[in-house]
């Protein structure tokens, strides 16, 4: 185990929309972020997604899983040879099922594996143990979210959302002392966000998602349509929450709009559903930062602007990169794994009390 000081980590991750691998250096104790380093992309191959595509729902030992886990491995591989001078690797896999009150969690790819392929100790399996403890296992960004409201000075509540195939928010107090101190943080899955919009264009036009939004733009949302999605019984659990990419997927039929409308209806559904999440800060927020894929998209950005009353701004507003943001959460997690602080809270995933995640793999 590390004592205290600060080592480089490389994060990784693997996400929902199956675009491929993104990794990051990051130099911290696990507290505080003292520098980023070099990241890197290595997108999956049209076979590769296939490959995990098929596997999607799975769990360990069913048809096709040992064949996506290769692919993943094979990829992580690659890329993490790419770079030099991390102290250890904090590797997040590919979710495949997520199901935190049913049969569990699932992220494939053997993290064991990859610490003998790279000589480097591995952290991995981050979701298994706060779901074993009760918890929902996601999101599990919120700590590093933390350490990144104090890295940017912020002295307010805020909130950061992630926006992938699935939309994720941590809402942060920066002037609490550490992310575990009662009232620091509250985080949940918001709702589904790009993955209906990219499913809907795909099956529609071929293309896989909606670039910058401009097709939602051209659209009207159904209000019918986002009534009915609203009153989907996930809007009435209380937070933490958690969601499975394909949720929503019966609550969200467009089927006979235009594509226009059809795709300005599941953009103001993922909008909505943030707008939704938000009514249980427990103090209202004026600055929502916004990462990951969805915050290129300028149809969901107006929509989320209109529906919160806060500044609604990409995390580079603040000199955070929102590409890399997930994995630099897994760096900063591997290196709290490493040092035996928790990496979950009753506030983050509701598990019952604080815990600690992850596996660490050694090379020999
Ligand atoms: N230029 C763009 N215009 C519109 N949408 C975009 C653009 N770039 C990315 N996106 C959207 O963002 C998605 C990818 O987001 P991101 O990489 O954050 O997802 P992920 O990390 O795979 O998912 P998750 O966080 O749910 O695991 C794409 O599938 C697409 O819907
Ligand atoms: C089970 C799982 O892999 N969940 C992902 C997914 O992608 C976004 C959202 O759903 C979030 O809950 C989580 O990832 C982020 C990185 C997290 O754990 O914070």
């Amino acid at each position: 185990m590390l004592k205290g000081g600060a080592v480089w980590a490389l994060g990784t991750m693997s996400g929902t929309s199956l675009d491929g691998v993104d990794a990051a250096m990051l130099l911290t104790d696990g507290e505080r972020i003292l520098d980023f380093g070099p990241t890197a992309f290595r997108p999956y191959t049209p076979a590769e997604q296939a490959t995990i595509r098929a596997a999607l729902g799975r769990w360990p030992g069913e048809e096709g899983v040992a064949a996506a886990a290769e692919v993943v491995e094979t990829a992580h591989a690659e890329l993490l040879s790419r770079f030099s001078g991390a102290d250890l690797i904090g590797f997040h896999g590919q979710t495949l099922a997520h199901d935190p009150r049913g049969r569990g969690t699932h992220q494939t790819g053997d993290g064991a594996l990859l610490a003998r392929a790279l000589g480097l100790p591995v952290v991995w399996d981050f979701r298994t143990a706060d779901v074993a403890l009760g918890g929902q296992g996601a999101p599990l960004a919120p700590f590093f979210h933390f350490a990144c409201a104090r890295h940017i000075g912020a002295d307010r509540p805020l909130a950061i959302l992630n926006l992938g195939g699935v939309g994720n928010v941590t809402w942060i107090d920066p002037r609490q002392p550490a992310p575990e101190s009662h009232g620091a943080l509250l985080a949940f899955d918001t709702g589904p966000a790009n993955a209906p919009l990219n499913d809907l264009m795909q099956a529609r036009t071929g293309q896989p998602l909606d670039p910058g939004g401009e097709t939602a733009l051209r659209g009207r949302p159904d209000e019918d349509r986002l009534a009915a999605f609203l009153a989907h019984p996930f809007f009435h659990r209380m937070p933490p929450k958690s969601l499975d990419r394909n949720d929503f997927h019966a609550a969200l039929d467009v089927g006979n709009l235009t594509l226009e409308d059809a795709a300005a209806t599941l953009t103001a559904a993922a909008a909505a559903a943030v707008a939704r999440g938000a009514e249980h800060f427990p103090v209202p927020v004026t600055r929502l930062l916004v990462t990951g894929g969805g915050r290129h998209n300028a149809a969901l950005m107006a929509e989320l602007a209109t529906r919160l009353r806060a500044d609604v701004e990409p995390v580079e507003a603040a000199g955070l990169n929102g590409d890399m943001l997930e994995a630099q959460a897994f760096a900063f997690l591997a290196v709290r794994v490493a040092r035996g602080l928790p990496t979950s809270g009753p506030a983050t995933t509701g598990v019952a009390a604080l815990v600690g995640g992850g596996k660490v793999s050694h090379p020999d």
